[in-house]
């Protein structure tokens, strides 16, 4: 799969590098939930985007929804506690994640979902990541966002207003508390042309 970047829109060096997460900004939501935020933990991510574009192995997926079977509007794959993940950098965030976190969330970020948005037509509709202990316990949920920008929208379950969250390349947001059970998100489609985006979600054990 060829990934087609606008240079411009990214940092110059093509190698990736994390920053320190003491940068961390934390929202609170309400009904327990948060979230943090870092823009630009990873910069020099340009050739990283562009190798896991090319070499991930994605999976179209699809759904029954009613009485037909639909493709989910972005490719997938699923990185367990075992499997090697495609680039080391990606250890690397994830063994500063579970450091940074360590005392707050009480275990390690362990799987890896990476999605790819081929363009703004690509998106995934409201919903907690509730699949496992997730859905009756707090945990955490981190993603780092890499290529074109798309916006995260987070709303309550219990109705309310929507918060707005701007990913841009290299940006970092934890989703923490009850957020997964007591809040939604969303990545909407957009109008306007745009380019790819990967997004990598650390989750720890048992919490989809
Ligand atoms: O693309 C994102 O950053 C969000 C992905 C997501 O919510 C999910 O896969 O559960
Ligand atoms: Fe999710």
């Amino acid at each position: 799969m060829s990934a087609h970047l606008q240079g411009s829109l990214f940092d110059q060096t093509d190698r990736p590098l994390l920053g320190r997460l003491t940068g961390l900004r934390r929202t609170v939501l309400g009904d327990g939930a948060w979230v943090d935020l870092l823009p630009g933990w990873l910069s020099g991510g340009d050739a990283l985007f562009t190798a896991l574009a090319a070499d991930v192995p994605w999976r179209a997926e699809r759904r029954r929804m009613y009485d037909r079977t639909v493709d989910v509007p972005r490719l997938l794959a699923f990185y367990g506690a075992a499997d090697p993940l495609p680039d080391p950098v990606l250890d690397e965030a994830r063994t500063a994640l579970s450091a940074h976190y360590a005392e707050e969330l009480g275990e390690s970020f362990t799987t890896a979902g990476l999605c790819y948005y081929r363009d703004g037509r690509d998106s995934v509709a409201w919903h907690g990541d509730t699949h496992g202990r997730s859905s009756y316990e707090d945990t955490m949920v981190a993603i780092l966002s890499l290529g074109a920008p798309r916006d995260l929208l987070l709303r309550p379950v219990g109705g309310g207003g929507t918060v707005r969250r701007p990913l841009g390349h290299g940006d970092l947001i934890v989703m923490g508390g009850s957020c997964q059970r007591t809040w939604q998100h969303a990545v909407p489609k957009t109008a306007h042309a745009q380019g790819p985006r990967i997004s990598v979600q650390y989750r720890p054990r048992g919490v989809r």
